[in-house]
């Protein structure tokens, strides 16, 4: 059979004139990300797909290679929930967060740090980018509070982050992408279970970012949850805030987390289809977007 004809266009590279459009319509955004701060909230399916994590490390490289100060903070509930029942130990949420006590603490501890931020950390410097596995424990990075579910529930050894030292931060990130678990301690030295997506918003809020990125397992904020068809693209804080009551589950702490990171500064945060290959570079890099963004109410 003939070898299918190359498109006219095409270059010596074997790129064609789209691709080449594709680069040109990056080049603004670029310039304009280049030495902004972007939190990128890693988890949900793209954390369990071997092929995706893959090509989240090498987006994450990219960004860093490109002069963008990409910060990285992660969950992992998936393989905290594995564990857990591997140890025969009970699961339960509340108000989409996990019924934590020490014995779960401690499993969440080891699951995030020990396995998730490691497997993060190597895969993006495999890509030729060096990262930096942190918590928020190390460099006193988070102090947290124990906090109730939405509905005032308890859910015991769950940490709100009160404060965010960015020392720790500013330092690795010279050279490094900072990797960050959501876990920290209180005053008193007590470790506590932190919802990713909250640990998210307090970083990007912290560090000034520009841009805080959500990566889960749905086209981005639904206007009904059974349509995958509903993706809202484009909303105000206001908006988010009046629709809060009425949203369930694991979308309700992601828009809380858009919420406060906006009305505290960050320019915008967007929850994208981490089911999607490239999502986070979709979303920066290109007119369109990909998913929910979530910008100041007009
Ligand atoms: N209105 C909605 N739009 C999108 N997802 C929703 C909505 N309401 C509830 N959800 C649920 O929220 C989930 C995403 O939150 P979560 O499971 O915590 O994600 P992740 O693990 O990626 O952080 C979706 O898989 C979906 O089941
Ligand atoms: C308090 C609380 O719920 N903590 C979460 C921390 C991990 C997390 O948030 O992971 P995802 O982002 O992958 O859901 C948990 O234990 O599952």
């Amino acid at each position: 059979m003939p070898e299918p004809a190359a498109e006219p266009s095409a270059t010596p590279s074997g790129l064609g004139v789209r691709d080449v459009g594709t680069l040109l319509e990056a080049l603004p955004y670029i310039r304009q990300f280049r030495e902004r701060t972007i939190v990128i909230k890693y988890g949900g399916a793209a954390m369990t797909d071997p092929e995706l994590r893959e090509e989240f490390a090498r987006d994450i490289a990219l960004l860093k290679y490109v002069g963008v100060n990409v910060v990285v903070v992660h969950g992992g509930g998936p393989a905290i929930t594995e564990y857990m029942e591997r140890l025969n130990l009970p699961v339960e949420f509340r108000g989409g967060l996990r019924v934590s006590d020490e014995q779960t603490v401690e499993v969440a501890k080891m699951v995030l740090i020990g396995k998730v931020n490691k497997d993060i950390v190597v895969r993006i410097g495999r890509h030729g980018q060096p990262a930096v596995g942190l918590s928020g424990d190390d460099g006193n990075l988070f102090r947290v509070e124990t906090t109730t579910g939405p509905g005032g529930e308890d859910v015991g050894f769950v940490g709100r982050v009160t404060r965010v030292d960015t020392g720790v931060i500013d330092h690795v990130a010279e050279d490094f992408v900072p990797v960050i678990a959501s876990v920290g301690s209180d005053e008193a030295g007590r470790s506590h279970n932190v919802n990713a997506d909250e640990a998210a918003a307090a970083v990007a809020r912290a560090t000034g970012a520009t841009r805080l990125i959500f990566l889960t397992d749905v086209a981005g904020w639904l206007r009904d949850p059974a349509d995958p068809d509903s993706l809202i693209v484009q909303a105000g804080t206001d908006e988010v805030e009046q629709a809060l009551d009425g949203i369930s589950g694991g979308m309700r702490p992601k828009l809380q987390a858009c919420v406060d990171a906006v009305h505290s500064g960050v320019g915008a945060a967007s929850i994208v289809d981490g089911r999607k290959p490239h999502s986070v570079l979709l979303e920066l890099f290109t007119d369109d977007g990909c998913g929910t963004q979530i910008r100041p109410a007009r």
